[in-house]
């Protein structure tokens, strides 16, 4: 294993990271953050995917995407998507990796396999998965999102896991952290301590996921991917641990039903380790079965895979949300969200001629960006993609608003899916005073004064519900808009282990910028890039600019984040109703509020100061 991580790093090239290097071809994947393109370097003549996150559209805060990057940059591993280089253009964020044609499991099995696979590919599939998770562990990472969708494969069926995204450091400043605190996850994947947050987790979160996605392999599906959230999380915190069911339970052998069984232990601490696990009977004599290249050879290829098709009706919607924010011009609160209903994108997006329109905004912006950031982009592939995007749209009627894989849902789990919503939005209905849909997530503005929020806070809550019961839960998407971002530097994983506190926070200049947007190319860490800048980094984050400055330069104070603030949740055993859980939520909602307004006048504090040095 050492060796062929060893000739990772040697068969490393050095990937430009300017955005016309690449050439857009088509999009082969969507997550909750981004999307994924085939793109084509010029400069190595090599296919690769670039993944794309809009820093504005989808709130993802830097201080995420530092992490993603970092993970990346410093993973290797055979069985882990290795990382070519990033770079930030304009308002989006360029991460580019190479090709993995033989696309993700959870789109090959909704293509080949819906009743699930068969136990041999199962064994095969999660075989390396585990070689995956017992790397990240032993390298002080958990992984915390693991699932079929973030598993790919390479044409001749070599499995990889991606998505570092929320790769969470369990080792900062160089001391091994015992347990983390945060509400991260994908709800059906999601382990019972992470739903319930209240002793933190650790690296066996991780091995619960593992065992979820051990029965989504096997019957085609996570358990309980059909019901809403809320509902997920109660199944998972009370009801019994889940099993295989139906015809699939009897194709698996028993050693796979124990090895579940030993993974989905709702007492972390009896859930065997990844190493352990590959000792486990099930994983002796592993072999990659001999169809699969074949297999992979004749699914459809990645853009025409039936997930891919939500892709357009995201963008559609995200651009439709962007341009009517830009336009709103003063409805902007709390980190650039509408509040406003009378122009709310949760009514309009139920509009069909509303959709159109915005549908022909987005043409507009998607050629504007298209045209900008890859002048040698040929004019007939970008005809296509259009008119395929238009072949999208006319597949979902007006409610298809979700970026749930429609494709693979009936009418009535798409129709329960908008239900969520509704059954949270009675939950929440004598306190809502206005609500407003960003992406797959509703969010209720709620008056604090009927919560048991914090009493000195005179402003209103906000709760956010997410409308996926497929994606990963984000109460506050926007929470970090004015946190600084991480140190970019791979020392930062190796600190003195007699460091007690966080690492020193870089030193940032925050700036407001113009509405006029030019062009901002930075590499933002690409250690084996050509155009490295290692010394300053800067980005673009909504309406600011961030630049970590270059330490000869005059320093502004530095000013260390505050620490997020520990979910106050209630007593640990007790029997918890959906009522106590949404009073939970919305008590982290009000204390993430709080931490919201320290960093705004921490921003403003850095801005007057920067003005005064100006002057
Ligand atoms: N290197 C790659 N090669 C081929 N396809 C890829 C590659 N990376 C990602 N994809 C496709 O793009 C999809 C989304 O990618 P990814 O999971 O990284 O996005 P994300 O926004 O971080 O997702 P998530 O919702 O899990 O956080 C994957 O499920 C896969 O289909």
């Amino acid at each position: 294993m050492a060796s062929e991580s060893q000739q990772y790093v040697e068969t490393r090239k050095a990937y430009p990271n300017t955005a016309d290097a690449y050439q857009l071809i088509e999009p082969i994947g969507q997550g909750e953050s981004a999307v994924v393109y085939r793109g084509w370097c010029e400069n190595l003549q090599e296919e690769v995917a670039i993944k794309i996150v809009d820093l504005e559209l989808f709130q993802t805060s830097l201080e995420e995407i530092s992490k993603e990057i970092q993970v990346m940059s410093l993973s290797l591993h055979p069985n882990v998507v290795p990382y070519c280089t990033s770079f930030v253009y304009g308002h989006d964020l360029w991460v580019v990796m190479p090709l993995l044609a033989g696309g993700d499991v959870k789109s090959l099995m909704d293509c080949s396999f819906p009743e699930g696979m068969d136990e041999p590919l199962v064994q095969y599939i999660l075989c390396g998965v585990l070689r995956a998770v017992a790397y990240f562990h032993e390298h002080g990472q958990i992984h915390r999102n693991i699932k079929a969708a973030n598993i790919l494969l390479t044409v001749d069926g070599r499995v990889m896991l991606s998505d570092y995204g929320l790769v969470g450091w369990m080792v900062e400043g160089g001391l091994k952290r015992s347990i983390r605190q945060t509400f991260v996850g994908t709800p059906c994947w999601m382990a019972p301590e992470v739903l319930e947050q209240t002793h933190g987790y650790d690296y066996k979160a991780d091995i619960w996921s593992f065992g979820i996605t051990a029965l989504e392999l096997a019957q085609g599906r996570a358990p309980f991917s059909e019901y809403p959230p809320m509902k997920v999380l109660l199944l998972t915190l009370q009801g019994p641990a889940p099993s295989l069911k139906g015809p699939a339970r009897q194709r698996f052998s028993k050693a796979f039903h124990d090895l579940v069984s030993q993974c989905l232990q709702k007492e972390p601490s009896q859930r065997p380790s990844a190493s352990q696990l590959l000792e486990h009977k099930f994983f002796k004599n592993v072999k990659k079965p001999s169809n699969l290249a074949d297999i992979i050879a004749k699914s459809p290829p990645l853009g025409r895979r039936s997930g891919n098709q939500r892709i357009l009706i995201q963008q559609v919607l995200s651009s439709n949300q962007t341009t009517d924010s830009e336009h709103n011009g003063g409805g902007e609160v709390a980190g650039g969200w509408n509040f406003d209903t009378s122009e709310s994108d949760f009514k309009s997006e139920t509009n069909g001629n509303v959709q159109k329109e915005s549908l022909n905004k987005n043409e507009e912006s998607q050629e504007d960006r298209q045209a900008s950031s890859n002048k040698k982009k040929e004019e007939g592939m970008e005809n296509t993609q259009n008119s395929r995007q238009n072949d999208w749209i006319e597949k979902y009627d007006s409610k298809s608003y979700s970026t749930q894989d429609s494709a693979s849902h009936s009418d009535e789990e798409r129709k329960q899916q908008h239900d969520s919503s509704i059954i949270a939005s009675s939950h929440e209905e004598k306190n809502t005073k206005t609500m407003t849909k960003k992406g797959r997530f509703v969010v209720f503005e709620v008056d604090d004064r009927t919560t048991s929020g914090d009493s000195r806070l005179t402003g209103n809550a906000v709760n956010v519900v997410d409308t996926n019961y497929g994606g990963r839960t984000t109460p506050i998407p926007w929470i970090e808009e004015h946190s600084p971002p991480l140190p970019l530097k791979e020392s930062s994983c190796a600190q003195p282990p007699n460091a007690t506190t966080e690492a020193p926070a870089p030193t940032v200049l925050v700036r407001e910028i113009s509405s006029h947007r030019q062009p901002n190319v930075a590499s933002i860490n690409s250690s084996h890039s050509t155009e490295n800048n290692r010394s300053s980094v800067s980005f673009r984050r909504g309406r600011f600019e961030v630049k970590e400055v270059d330490s000869n330069n005059p320093p502004l104070p530095c000013r260390s984040r505050p620490q997020s603030p520990s979910p106050r949740l209630s007593t640990v055993g007790e029997a918890r109703s959906p009522l106590m859980l949404l009073a939970d939520l919305q008590n982290q909602v009000v204390a993430l509020l709080n931490e919201i307004d320290n960093l705004r006048k921490e921003n403003s504090a850095l801005r007057s100061e920067l003005e005064q040095r100006k002057q």
